[in-house]
């Protein structure tokens, strides 16, 4: 477990610890503002008097894509609540800026195009990667191709058109890591992408190890509460720029009040990861200790998520669960799992997809913040139930959810 002292940053770019930065960055203005709360600007639009002075801001950033110096002219450009959020990421992940997005795939996508606009379209990357990174890619959907490789394979896969290399670490939904600094020597002058969506900036600060550019599904830790759909990308200022002039262009912001949630989000990032991570750590040795699993998949790194292949059957523990949610996604405060080969990689190549080891009987779970007692109660419950599979029954439409309650379901839960 990190404490604050171990935290420190090997760089200058964070003065003060991880926890500290959480909880305060980006609101530093706040009290000389007389303000406690965060305020929330949904203007679409800012006047101006000055149409002259417009058109040269306006000039500027499309030169530079550097933040403007006051109000933002149009919400496609910037937004003050959001920048908030974007500051604050920056700081805690060690880089000089952040940039956000309407979802980690509007994210994504404008890294892709920020590099394919330079004439490097072809992307190295490494699997598994989230099923839809993976279709992006893999379709060629924005132009790019793409070359999977292993980490061993990155430095041969490198070519002169090559503007980006991509991993995920620990991966969704294998948990499989790399060795971000060994990767990082292997791409050279290529930046290397690191998707720190299951890590966070509590357990992994990848620019630290040489990564470029890091980027989050800000919907799942970052927000914590199921609640906001989000993405960002921390950087150093000059990718940064190229970025919001893609933002600008291609319209995938952040709403202002998705920007305030995230923020407030942060706050207690690093208090809900380590809750999660300590429960997620106990539930993976007793389900490695237990005769019904074949499989644990839990990082080095610790975390939130576990992942697991079991000798029955999957779908009947996905029908089965009780207090955990059967719901894709992850990261929020309540206990999630899901079978990646029926959703979250579903749009991958089945043969690709059980290639880089995501099996049709993995299921990956987000460990929340309940007493790990009563996780482990549920769990429990499900590995052993004796439930019909819905589809068993899907022609009885009288049934009642009470009667799908599985015969060993402990009383109260
Ligand atoms: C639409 S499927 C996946 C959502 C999310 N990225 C996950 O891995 O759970």
């Amino acid at each position: 477990m990190d404490t604050e002292a171990s935290m420190a940053p090997s760089t200058t770019t964070r003065s003060r610890a991880l926890a500290t930065e959480a909880v305060h960055a980006g609101r530093d203005d706040l009290a000389a503002l007389g303000l406690h709360a965060p305020p929330i600007d949904l203007s679409t639009t800012y006047p101006s008097y000055d149409s002259r002075g417009e058109a040269e801001r306006i000039d500027s950033f499309a030169a530079t894509g550097a933040r403007l110096d006051g109000p933002p002219v149009y919400a496609r450009l910037d937004n003050p609540t959001t920048a908030r959020f974007e500051t604050a990421l920056a700081r805690l992940e060690g880089t000089a800026s952040a940039v956000a997005f309407a979802s980690g795939m509007a994210a994504l996508t404008a890294v892709l195009l920020v590099r394919a606009s330079m004439g490097l379209r072809h992307v190295v990357a490494v699997r598994p990667l989230y099923g839809c990174s993976d279709h992006l890619l893999g379709a060629g959907l924005l132009g790019t191709e793409v070359t999977w490789t292993d980490p061993a394979g990155i430095a041969d896969a490198i070519r002169p058109d090559t503007g980006l290399v991509m991993v995920e670490t620990p991966a969704n939904p294998t948990l499989a890591e790399v060795d971000i600094r060994s990767v990082a020597h292997s791409c050279g002058s290529v930046p290397l992408l690191v998707d720190n969506t299951f890590a966070t900036p509590v357990l992994q600060r990848p620019v630290e190890h040489g990564a470029r550019i890091v980027l989050h599904s800000a919907t799942k830790y970052l927000g914590g509460h199921g609640d906001v759909m989000g993405g960002v990308v921390a950087c150093d200022e000059e990718f940064a720029a190229r970025l919001r002039q893609v933002r600008f262009a291609t319209g995938g912001v952040l709403h202002p009040m998705a920007g305030y949630l995230l923020l407030r989000g942060l706050a207690t990032l690093p208090v809900r990861v380590r809750a999660a991570s300590a429960s997620a750590a106990e539930l993976s040795r007793r389900l490695a200790a237990d005769p019904r699993i074949a499989r644990v998949h839990y990082p080095e790194l610790g975390g939130a998520m576990v992942s697991f292949e079991i000798f029955g059957d999957p779908h009947r523990v996905i029908a089965a669960v009780r207090l955990i949610t059967p719901a894709v996604s992850l990261g929020s405060v309540d206990s999630l799992i899901q079978h990646p080969a029926s959703i979250s990689h579903r749009i991958v190549d089945e043969g690709d997809r059980q290639a880089s080891g995501v099996g049709d009987r993995l299921l990956r779970m987000s460990v929340g913040l309940e007493d790990v007692e009563d996780l482990w109660a549920d769990l429990c419950q499900a590995l052993s139930s004796e439930e019909p599979l819905r589809q068993d029954f899907s022609d009885s439409p009288a049934r009642t959810a009470a009667e799908t309650v599985p015969k060993s379901r402990p009383a109260g839960r």
